[in-house]
Order: structure tokens, then C-alpha cells, then sequence
């Protein structure tokens, strides 16, 4: 699925543009990072993505339909996985499933291979309180994947999660990108993080948000963690760091 931004702006206050003139194509099934300082209109990016908000001018398109609202395409995940406290692990999961009206059994199947794929399977029947902060965004991954997005959109996913965790995590992303057919947008402040999962490193400016760069992440598809120890890494990771810390500056010279 084609995902087009065509001069896309958003304005929550008239005349105070937190977005303007996006013109973006992303390809179905890559892997797009978002990074940019504080307020550049990150989350707001992915709430029109989602159809969560609405542009104020130009249009969103999917394989060029014009997104008007949520849909069953477009996966959402956020910073803390927001899950359903009186619903077991798997229920949690299921939870698209039994809204689209899939059958029981092909309901179960679909969870239980999903499941399988986020390793919780022995976890299936626990409530969420019981999970790790690791494992809940496991679970909200999943539950996001249940429907077969064509899009998958994550807001700071591992924002919260010690570094450790966080290293897992990144493994787990990647590894759930290569099996499942979807495109990933991500949001994170973290530009290790962007240049390890991405093929593709957006740079947002600030006031309004615009694409100060895009760049493309020239590494092995296959990212283990000494990847992030290469001079190819460092370099790139280098280059986005200067270009965000760049933008903020020009931001802060602004106000
Ligand atoms: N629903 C809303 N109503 C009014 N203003 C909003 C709304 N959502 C976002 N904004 C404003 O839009 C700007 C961009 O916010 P957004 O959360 O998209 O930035 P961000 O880059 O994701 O920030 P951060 O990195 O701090 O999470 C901010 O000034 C914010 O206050």
C-alpha cells in the first residue's frame, strides 16, 4: 500500500501552522523513521497518517483513496502500550479480530501465531498487570498487527523501556518487519535508534514542521547490534544528530 502526503499542512490554532507543505511517497513494506525536536509535529504526522486528525490543507492518500478516519489498514501504536487491564493477554490481542466479526477459530489462530511471533505465547491467559513494561509493549504490538495492517504506526514505542529492553525491542521490530507484509513508520527521539531500524531517516525542522531531510540508511538488512559499531553507522548517525540539533537551534534563534 502506497502512503502519499500530498502538501499536507495541519493547524490546531488558525494561522499556527504545526505542519506544512509535507509532500512525502512512502513504498509498501519499508521502514521510515521520523526524528526531530521537541514539538516539530511528530505525533501529529502519524495522527493524520492514522485519520485520527485531519489535514488543514492538502491530503493523505492510501493507494491514492483520501484518508477520512481510522481503518483496519493502519496500525497504531504509542508510547505505552494502553492496554485493555481486564482483558487477558490474548483477548487484549484479539481484541480488532472480534470488532471486524472474524470467526472464533480463525480468531484464535490468528492470535495464537501472533502470539508465537511476539515469543508470549506462555503469557496467552495472563492479565496485563502481571507483564513487564517489555512484554506490554509486546502485546500492543501484536494487538496492532492482529488486523493486518498494510501500515503500522509507532509513536515512540520504546520511550519508556530501560536500555536493555530497548535493544530487544529494536531486535523484535525488525524481526516483526521482515515477516509481517507491512510498511512501519516510527516515531522516537532516538537517533541510534532511527539509523538501526530505518531504511529511510526523516528529519523534521521545527515551526512549522516541514522535512528538513530524508535520508537513506545505506546498511545490511540484516541489523544486529555491532552494526551499530560500524564507521557506516557512526557516520549517518553523526549526520542526523548534527541535522536535529541544526534544527532545534534555528528553532530556538526564532523565539
Ligand atoms: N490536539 C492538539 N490541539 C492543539 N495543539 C496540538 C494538538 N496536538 C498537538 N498540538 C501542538 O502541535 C505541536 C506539535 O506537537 P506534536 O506532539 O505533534 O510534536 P512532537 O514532535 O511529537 O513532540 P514530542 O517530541 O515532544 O512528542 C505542539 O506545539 C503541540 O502543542
Amino acid at each position: 500500500m502506497t502512503l502519499r502526503l500530498d502538501g499536507v499542512g495541519k493547524e490546531f490554532a488558525p494561522g499556527r501552522p504545526v505542519l506544512a507543505d509535507l509532500d512525502l511517497t512512502i513504498a509498501p513494506g519499508e521502514f521510515v523513521c521520523v526524528v526531530g525536536a521537541s514539538g516539530s509535529g511528530k505525533s501529529t504526522l502519524l495522527s493524520l497518517i492514522a485519520g485520527l486528525t485531519r489535514p488543514t490543507t492538502g491530503r493523505v492518500l492510501l493507494d491514492g483513496e483520501e484518508v477520512t478516519g481510522p481503518g483496519p489498514e493502519r496500525g497504531l501504536v504509542f508510547q505505552t502500550a494502553s492496554l485493555y487491564p481486564w482483558r487477558s493477554v490474548a483477548r487484549n490481542v484479539a481484541f480488532g479480530l472480534e470488532a471486524l466479526g472474524l470467526p472464533r477459530a480463525r480468531r484464535d489462530e490468528r492470535v495464537g501465531r501472533l502470539l508465537d511471533e511476539v515469543g508470549l505465547a506462555h503469557l496467552a491467559g495472563a492479565l496485563p498487570g502481571r507483564l513487564s513494561g517489555g512484554q506490554q509493549q509486546r502485546v500492543a504490538i501484536a494487538r496492532a498487527l492482529a488486523c493486518s495492517p498494510r501500515v503500522l504506526s509507532l509513536d515512540e514505542p520504546f520511550g519508556a523501556l530501560d536500555v536493555q529492553t530497548k535493544e530487544d525491542m529494536q531486535l523484535f521490530v525488525r524481526q516483526v518487519w521482515q515477516e509481517e507484509p507491512t510498511t512501519v513508520i516510527m516515531v522516537t527521539h532516538d537517533v541510534e535508534e532511527a539509523v538501526f531500524l530505518a531504511q529511510r531517516v526523516l528529519v523534521l525542522s521545527c515551526d512549522p514542521g516541514r522535512i528538513a531531510r530524508d535520508l537513506a540508511v545505506d546498511l545490511p538488512v540484516e541489523r544486529t547490534l555491532p552494526v551499530k559499531r560500524s564507521p557506516a553507522f557512526l557516520a549517518l548517525r553523526a549526520e542526523v544528530e548534527d541535522l536535529v540539533r541544526a534544527e532545534h537551534r534555528a528553532h530556538q534563534a526564532r523565539v
